[in-house]
């Protein structure tokens, strides 16, 4: 990821953008947030990967939205969703239900978000989850089979789960730090680096499952090492994007757990 340093192109909340772009930069990619309708296609034709979080959205982002996910279709470029908050606001809802059917990559969300997304549950409270991740892993492997997307359902363990075309993986990232839950935009932000991994992964030939897996690895253990050193959420948020910036491959592979079903 670090070598090919993709361009991620950003469609994202207002309360996150500057931890976003903060944690692909410290990660190796390049960021650009382009909402305007007008520029959104254009941009993402060119982008290595692309995020769409449904977390605070404008009439005017939507439509950038859309540009986005159709021009990413046309480009194969890979497009991940983050469907913040689904299940409680009919909106986003519907729009990120549609959006299954327009090929993401990857599918971000807590455990509450993958179960409202799939239609079983009413979902969290507001942007934060009440469900377990183990709770969602049948929706998980629901959406992967509806969209073709790898679905990634985060928590104290990250599940991985990729369930179409005759594929069929689940594999659990166990890293991290509760703290990661009192700094606003981790989980959206993992998001973008996912869709930073899978631009990266896409061009040197690997797979999209593993990509997901390696964003989720590297977001967890710089989280387990920001958790050593932190007083509290201010500290950590700073010591997180250090270590996203300093883990080398090995660091993140001895300080992660992961397990295949
Ligand atoms: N208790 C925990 N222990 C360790 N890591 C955790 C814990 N809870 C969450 N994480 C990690 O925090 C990151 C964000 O996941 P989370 O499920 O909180 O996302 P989210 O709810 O979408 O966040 P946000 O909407 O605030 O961006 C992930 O890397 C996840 O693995
Ligand atoms: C707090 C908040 N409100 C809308 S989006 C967001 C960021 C966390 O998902
Ligand atoms: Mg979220």
């Amino acid at each position: 990821m670090r070598e090919t340093g993709p361009l991620v192109h950003c469609l994202t909340n207002s309360v996150v953008r500057q931890i976003t772009a903060d944690v692909l930069l410290a990660s190796g990619a390049a960021p650009a947030m382009v909402d305007h309708p007008d520029e959104a296609g254009d941009f993402a034709a060119i982008a290595s990967g692309v995020l769409v979080n449904v977390g605070n959205p404008t009439a005017e982002q939507v439509e950038g939205m859309h540009a986005a996910i159709a021009s990413a279709r046309e480009a194969g470029t890979p497009w991940v969703l983050d469907p913040v908050a689904v299940g409680g606001l009919v909106l986003r809802t519907r729009l990120s239900t549609e959006w299954l059917e327009s090929g993401p990559a990857a599918i971000r969300a807590n455990a509450s978000e993958t179960i409202a997304l799939a239609g079983t549950g009413a979902g969290g409270r507001g942007v934060d989850s009440t469900e377990e991740v183990a709770a969602a892993a049948p929706a998980a492997r629901d959406l992967s089979a509806r969209s073709g997307a790898v679905v990634a359902v985060t928590g104290p363990r990250d599940l991985v789960v990729t369930h179409h075309d005759g594929l069929e993986r689940a594999t659990w990232v166990e890293s991290g730090h509760p703290l990661l839950q009192k700094v606003i935009g981790t989980g959206c932000a993992l998001g973008a680096l996912t869709a930073a991994y899978l631009g990266a992964a896409r061009a040197a030939g690997a797979d999209d499952h593993d990509a997901v897996v390696a964003a989720h690895a590297h977001a967890g253990a710089a989280g387990t090492v920001a958790g050593r050193t932190s007083a509290g959420p201010g500290s950590f948020a700073v010591a997180w994007l250090d270590a996203l910036y300093t883990l080398t491959p090995e660091d993140i592979a001895g300080l992660v757990t992961v397990t295949t079903e």
